[in-house]
């Protein structure tokens, strides 16, 4: 049998087993149920899922802004579940994060340049020249001159114009790895493709590793060198970008690329029914329900990540073997 998937010990970012569930009145969510992947310095993973899939819940879990129920998130040396609170906090320049809506994450009351600024003071130890200079720095990487636009107000701006805002907040103070949820979705397609651009050209020349989250397909392509499809809580499959979109080999994978906008087939949701509840996910297989190929063994054995081939790892009792594809 095929090897079964195991994080890489030399990776930058790893992440082992992550538990994340939310204890609600109604029950509990299993919105991340023992989810391992890691992240190469350099490269990009891509996350995608539908609506639900706990994106937003892994990538919040990782930099310990959820609580996390079980499971580890190693960066370099430092174990991140296990710090204080000051630990984290002092590692926090090194893991940045970029979000969906860039307005709401600026405080209006603040000029650009002391947007940008801010976590400079709130982290002195990251004034390698000075203040000013990485604000000019921050703002230069995507593409704003510090002279035109650093005394204006983020209502002044563009959604496009304040995510650069955003990500020079971040670049000021030289992070490691920048987390970028869902960055364009709030944006023009046209605004969207510079965005992704942007982010592509950081990575190349700031020497970024980026984990970036989507529910959209081909942004996710744009920018990715690994996929990872995450379907109510667990890994689908993982595989290098290429691979993937050349043969995706999980039936969930197939889904969510057949029913991607521009397909001309119907939203996934239309075609299988929507995704059952996380406060009761099925036992075996989660994707059981709504597979056209589910079997017995499905509903009661958990499919292990298992590679393919050339690390293409998949979640499935009955994956699609590339001597088998269409
Ligand atoms: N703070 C919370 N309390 C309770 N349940 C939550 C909380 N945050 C998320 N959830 C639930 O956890 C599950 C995963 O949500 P999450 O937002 O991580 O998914 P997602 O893939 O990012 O979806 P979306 O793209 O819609 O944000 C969902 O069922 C969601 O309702």
């Amino acid at each position: 049998m095929s090897p079964t998937y195991a994080p890489d010990r030399t990776a930058l970012l790893r992440i082992d087993d992550l538990v994340v569930e939310y204890p609600t009145a109604g029950g509990t969510i299993h919105a991340v149920s023992g989810v391992s992947f890691d992240v190469r310095r350099g490269e990009t993973l891509g996350i995608v899922g539908e609506s639900g899939s706990g994106k937003s819940t892994l990538l919040r879990a990782v930099l310990r802004l959820t609580p996390v129920t079980g499971g580890a998130v190693h960066y370099g040396d430092h174990e991140l579940t296990s710090l204080t609170g000051e630990e984290m906090r002092q590692l926090r320049p090194d893991l940045q994060m970029i979000i969906q809506d860039p307005i709401a994450s600026l405080n209006p009351r603040r000029t650009v340049r002391e947007l940008v600024a801010e976590g400079l003071r709130i982290w002195p130890q990251r004034v390698t020249d000075t203040v000013d200079e990485q604000v000019r720095r921050g703002l230069d990487a995507v593409s704003l001159d510090v002279d035109l636009v650093g005394d204006r107000r983020p209502k002044s701006f563009s959604g496009g114009q304040c995510q650069r805002i955003a990500i020079a907040r971040a670049l000021a103070l030289q992070p490691r790895v920048l987390f970028c949820d869902e960055p364009v979705s709030a944006l023009d397609v046209s605004v969207q493709a510079r965005i992704l651009n942007l982010i592509r050209e950081l990575r190349r020349t700031l020497d970024l590793t980026v984990v970036f989250v989507s529910h959209d397909l081909g942004v996710v392509k744009n920018v990715s060198d690994r996929v990872m499809v995450l379907y109510l809580g667990r890994v689908c499959e993982l595989a290098p970008a290429e691979q993937f979109f050349a043969a995706p080999a999980h039936p969930y994978s197939r889904l969510l690329l057949s029913a991607a906008p521009g397909s001309g087939q119907a939203p996934e949701h239309e075609q299988t029914g929507e995704p059952p509840s996380p406060l009761d996910p099925p036992s075996g297989c989660r994707f059981r329900s709504r597979c056209p190929q589910a079997q017995e063994i499905c509903a009661t054995d958990v499919p292990e990540p298992r590679d393919i081939g050339n690390n293409h790892f998949v979640a499935c009792h009955f994956p699609l073997l590339p001597t088998v594809r269409d």
